[in-house]
């Protein structure tokens, strides 16, 4: 898919410029292979000499990456039998596993040899993109205390917020979507015959979907990370969201610029893009507030209580070394940029699935009107229609096409012999492994209720749904060799949790309210970049009110 197609805004503009800054300047330097690289899709486990046409055959495809990563990737699993393969980005070489004993490896590594924490400051660049945010390279050198607050305290504190989240993302989607205009005679005219489809409806509005989702994601995150305070703050608000196109833009621009030059141009980028010192001002105060409560709490005196990430990461850092008000807003912020960009991305692709697949909408309305709606905001656990649902669209259309990421720090071989230098990165081919019938069955075809238990499945919709024999009923939330969405073993992402009862909590009051299809299915719905692709911003949806 050409990036010329991307969509009009900040993030395709600033990227594109990015684009040509990187390729003028950086062309001559990058297209020369290292040594020791091999030019096939096997990892190199020696050195090999240049060879002129092969080096350009390999920089040309490093380059397509960019715009041609999930291909790439699948074309490599379709290739190597289960055996690692190499890939090439035009700053990076990854290394691809799928055996399990390889995954293993990558798990058990020490985090001074392959780092996680490395791979995300590379995709982010945070001294650029977080306020001058000093990460480290190895993992848990300042605690790693966030994993706590959120895989523990944040998702202890579901049944405290879940009731509230619902009805301020109710009471969202109903404003959002009486502010959108229907189409009337006038409107027909004038819009594109090839972005919408010629046998327009008249009077029924046209939602644009994946700004509703980031609002909402935006608005469910700001209250379950930060409290009511910072989630009414409409400029806190306006710049938190931006921050999302802004962080994804300015990181790629100096990924892809030559070192020498990628702090210069990182500085200016990140003086013109403001919204991430609008969100660090706003917090800083907070932040400073609470380190004073904790103070005097200490002294014996009577503090407010915090349920809130803020409170949560300032007590779970190491006693030995507190985290300052700055420490603790860099935290914040990086925790809000991935779980905002991921979570907004998949429940975009859901709802796609809900238009694209509508006999699931009314089993899914008949369980959320259940008994079983009240258990999810007691236990922050369940509705396994829904859970299933959500689950087979992150399976089919998986927002990243790598995961487990891991960059050497340290060299690092495998058992096989395949060799990581140091800066290659190892990860698993994730969207290869979801669409592969050895992981599940007839894997190319969606099947909303694929993962539920088949009693349960029998118990709520009175039919198997089509269900697939051998198919190991599963959870959303599980991390297991199938699924890698979450990542693997001891770093599987601590959000899943809260992640997955946003989405239902989302998505949910969507089914509740409306049936939804999409406006034009023949359109092309998202922009690939590098190993993830990007819900359109375009895409809009006929959201039709349903009779209680
Ligand atoms: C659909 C939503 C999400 C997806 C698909 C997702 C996926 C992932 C993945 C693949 C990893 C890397 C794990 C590994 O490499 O082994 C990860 C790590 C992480 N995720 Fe998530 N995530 C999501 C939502 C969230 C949310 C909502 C939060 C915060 C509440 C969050 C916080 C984190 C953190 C802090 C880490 C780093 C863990 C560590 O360093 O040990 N994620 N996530």
């Amino acid at each position: 898919m050409a990036l010329l197609s991307i969509d009009t805004n900040i993030y395709s503009n600033i990227i594109l410029y990015g684009l040509v800054i990187a390729f003028l300047t950086s062309l001559p330097k990058s297209w020369i292979l290292r040594p020791g690289t091999k030019t096939d899709n096997h990892p190199s486990k020696g050195s090999y000499p240049l060879n002129l046409g092969a080096t350009i055959r390999n920089r040309w495809r490093a380059w397509t990456f960019l715009i041609k990563g999930p291909s790439i990737i699948q074309d490599g699993y379709n290739k190597s039998n289960g055996d690692p393969y190499e890939v090439f980005s035009p700053d990076n070489r990854y290394v691809f596993v799928s055996k399990e004993e390889h995954i293993k490896e990558v798990d058990s590594a020490p985090d001074t040899v392959l780092s996680l924490q490395a791979a995300s400051k590379q995709m982010l660049q945070p001294k650029y993109t977080m306020a001058g945010f000093n990460w480290f390279d190895r993992r848990g050198t300042e605690g790693v205390g966030f994993v706590r607050a959120l895989r523990t305290l944040l998702t202890n504190n579901l049944p405290a917020v879940l009731p509230e989240l619902r009805v301020s993302v109710s009471k969202l989607i109903d404003e959002m979507h009486d502010s959108h205009s229907a189409v009337d005679g006038k409107l027909k005219s004038l819009l594109d015959v090839k972005v919408i489809s010629a046998d327009v409806e008249i009077g029924v509005k046209h939602s644009p979907l994946l700004p509703m989702v980031l609002r909402l994601t935006a608005l469910t995150n700001a209250r379950a990370f930060f409290g009511q305070e910072l989630c009414q703050n409409e400029n806190f608000m306006r710049s938190a969201m931006a921050y999302i196109e802004q962080t994804l833009a300015l990181a790629e621009i100096i990924r892809l610029l030559p070192s020498s030059i990628a702090p210069i141009f990182g500085k200016v980028l990140a003086k013109t893009l403001t919204s991430q010192k609008e969100i660090f001002k706003a917090m800083m105060p907070i932040a400073e507030e609470r380190i004073r409560e904790k103070e005097l709490k200490a002294l014996g005196q009577k503090v407010p209580i915090h349920h809130d990430c803020i409170q949560w990461i300032m007590e779970t850092a190491p006693r030995s070394n507190p985290w300052s008000a700055e420490r603790i807003v860099h935290e914040l912020m990086a925790i809000w940029f991935g779980s905002v960009h991921v979570l907004t991305t998949t429940i975009a692709f859901a709802m796609h699935d809900l238009c694209l697949h509508p006999e699931h909408t009314e089993p899914l309305r008949t369980e959320l009107r259940s008994d079983a709606y009240s258990e999810f905001e007691r236990t922050g656990k369940g509705l396994p229609l829904l859970d299933s649902f959500i689950k087979e669209s992150a399976r089919l259309t998986p927002v990243e096409s790598m995961s487990t990421r891991r960059q050497a720090i340290a060299p690092f071989t495998f058992s096989d012999g395949t060799h990581l230098a140091v800066g290659d990165w190892a990860v698993t081919p994730l969207r290869a492994m979801l669409h592969d019938d050895a992981h599940f069955p007839e894997a190319n075809q969606f099947n909303g209720f694929r993962h539920v238990q088949p009693a349960v499945l029998e118990k709520l919709t009175g039919s198997n749904f089509g269900s697939l024999e051998a198919q190991e009923p599963s959870l959303l939330t599980d991390v297991n060799k199938h699924w890698h969405v979450w990542g693997t073993g001891r770093m599987a992402c601590p959000g899943r949790f809260y992640a997955a009862a946003a989405m239902k909590t989302i998505i949910g009051q969507f089914i509740l309210k409306f049936d939804a299809s999409l406006v034009n299915e023949e359109e092309s719905r998202f922009i690939s970049w590098r190993s993830f692709i990007y819900p359109r911003n375009r895409t809009k949806v006929i959201f039709r009110p349903v009779e209680e």
